[in-house]
């Protein structure tokens, strides 16, 4: 099953507050874009990945992502996460309608495509969603083919996914499930082993070969 991804991202200045400390506050930029390099180098690497549509609060100031073989558009008007998801959704499906549609995080610097491709195919057609790994965000939300996404990420997402009849992927997916929303998250991704870009940024060895 080929899937469709919007991935959203704030200005890299304004996003992942939470994570503000964790290296010098000149470099948060650049590892904000650093985390979303490594996300995006996985999802494209995946066989099953057909379009990647990167919906950005400033298209420029995360210009240089495209060059990983991702579209990127401007959000809308409501600028909130679930509005730049559901129309990254709404773009996808115009050009194909019975498209399967995924909402996927840009903070997943350990991200595999074994991963990405396990949860699709234990999705199996389904809508269905990858908790993060506390268990209460989402990091994957995956449409039913044709189907509406109906994203409700925020805090407590999981809970509303399920709540929402999106079936809970089961299978371990550690690198799925590892977002970077604070410095402990940075610390178990590191230890996962992250991407390139990342690594690059935290002055280490990259532990994915891409
Ligand atoms: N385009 C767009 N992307 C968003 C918006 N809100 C969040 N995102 C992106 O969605 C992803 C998930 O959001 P969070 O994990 O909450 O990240 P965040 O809002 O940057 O992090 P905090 O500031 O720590 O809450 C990140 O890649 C964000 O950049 C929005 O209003 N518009
Ligand atoms: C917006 C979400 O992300 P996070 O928990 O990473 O803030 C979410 O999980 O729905």
């Amino acid at each position: 099953m080929d899937v469709d991804l919007v991935v959203p991202m704030k200005h890299p200045r304004d996003g992942k507050s939470r994570l503000r400390g964790a290296v010098d506050p000149a470099r948060h930029p650049g590892l904000v874009l650093a985390l979303a390099a490594d996300t995006l180098a996985a999802v494209v690497a995946s066989a099953q990945v057909r379009r990647v549509l990167l919906v950005a609060a400033d298209p420029a100031a995360v210009a240089e992502l495209g060059e990983l073989g991702v579209e990127i558009v401007a959000e809308p008007a409501e600028k909130t996460l679930n509005a730049a998801f559901r129309h990254g959704a709404a773009l996808l499906k115009a050009d194909d309608p019975g498209a399967v549609v995924g909402a996927l995080q840009a903070d997943l610097p350990a991200l595999r495509a074994v991963d990405l491709t396990a949860a699709l195919a234990e999705a199996a057609g389904r809508r269905a969603f990858v908790a993060d790994r506390q268990g209460t965000g989402t990091t994957l939300l995956l449409a039913a083919a044709g189907g509406a996404l109906d994203p409700r990420f925020g805090p407590g997402s999981a809970r509303l996914h399920a709540a929402s009849g999106a079936v809970p992927l089961s299978r371990p997916l550690p690198t799925l499930r590892g977002d970077v929303d604070t410095p402990d998250d940075l610390a178990h991704v590191r230890a996962l082993g992250v991407g390139k870009h990342t690594a690059a940024h935290l002055g280490e060895p990259a532990a994915i070969p891409r």
